[in-house]
């Protein structure tokens, strides 16, 4: 006689039979048990042991995409470089808000970026068959960066990318501690807990921050491997609020600084890299502009501009004019 076991599969209600391991429960849902991480009953369950654990009658089970890749670009003269991986585009982009994965497939090519941030996902249990981002933009051409979207405490955080790094074999990752939905500015707090806990288990934080040099200071004390201050809130467009502050941030750190978050159009971008960042996250600038593939041409641009200009050096401003022809020897 078979017994049926009762489980929750990410937060569904869900039977098996008794004796089924967590490798069958995955095949059975039509995923591939190389390409997930499973979570029963709020620990990770080591991928090689799958087939071996046994459900049980009132498990709790979540399950997560296995995305992961990417390559490094190969060193040119003016690359970049975090924890170790090298990069030519300077742009990072979101992978959220488009009307369609195709949409944002076309706008992460015109961008150029080599980087793309994604929000760790439950896999659609009713669905397995529905559309990954994965099957639009190629995680062997694309590094696929793990963020913690939506996280408010140190501990969901931690778990979450626990979780990616189990599905994917990632270590950098984008870590955001949000500390209210109204104007999710991150919980510093909570993001510098979190920092040390990471890096302690050997991850490599790029880290969502305040505006603040001495918080980016103690970010990079705890293991934060890029620093990355909000522009303005997420999602605003508001470009870039405190030029003074994220001035400061870059003199101050050893690490890269990025700007994420609150970018609206191309000279907030440009705006952004002539202060001297390594970089710029965005999102909605993109996502939510009438023609996103345009914008995101435009942000490539942007970037390059605003970073050639920072390496040039900017003339000196002055207080008076001062004339572009000699005034000496006039007839
Ligand atoms: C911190 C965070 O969540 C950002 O990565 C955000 O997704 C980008 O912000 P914008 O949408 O304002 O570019």
């Amino acid at each position: 006689m078979t017994t049926h076991l009762s489980l929750i599969v990410n937060g569904e209600p869900r039977r098996a039979s008794a004796g089924q391991s967590i490798a069958d429960l995955v095949t059975g849902l039509g995923l591939n048990p190389a390409k997930v991480a499973v979570e029963r009953n709020g620990d990770i369950v080591p991928r090689a042991t799958l087939a071996q654990v046994l459900l049980g009658d009132g498990d709790h089970l979540e399950i997560v995409h296995f995305v992961g890749g990417g390559e490094d670009a190969p060193a040119d003269q003016d690359t970049w470089t975090v924890a170790g991986r090298t990069f030519r585009s300077r742009l990072i982009v979101g992978t959220g808000k488009y009307k369609d994965f195709a949409q944002n497939a076309a706008a992460v090519a015109a961008s150029g970026a080599e980087i793309v941030t994604v929000a760790v996902r439950r896999v659609n249990i009713s669905d397995p068959t529905a559309p990954m981002l994965t099957d639009f933009i190629d995680p062997a051409k694309i590094t696929y960066l793990p963020n913690t979207a939506g996280c408010f405490t140190a501990e969901d955080a931690i778990r979450t990318l626990r979780l990616a790094r189990e599905a994917g074999g990632w270590d950098l990752v984008k870590l955001e501690v949000l500390g209210e939905a109204r104007t999710l500015y991150p919980d510093m707090r909570e993001t510098l807990r979190a920092t040390e806990i990471l890096a302690k288990e050997g991850f490599l934080p790029m880290v969502y921050c305040a505006d603040d040099p001495i918080a980016a200071r103690q970010l990079e004390e705890a293991g934060a491997v890029a620093i990355m201050p909000l522009g303005a809130p997420i999602g605003s467009g508001l470009g870039i609020q405190n030029r003074v502050m994220i001035r400061l941030i870059v003199e101050g750190a050893k690490v890269p600084v990025l700007v994420d978050a609150g970018v609206g159009t191309a000279s907030d971008a440009a705006v952004a890299m002539e202060l001297g960042c390594e970089g710029v996250l965005m999102n909605t600038a993109i996502a939510e502009a009438k023609d996103p593939v345009l914008m995101a041409h435009a942000m490539k641009l942007a970037v390059e501009s605003g970073r050639a200009a920072y390496r040039a050096g900017r003339m000196p401003t002055r207080r008076y004019a001062d004339p572009s022809s000699p005034l000496a020897g006039l007839i």
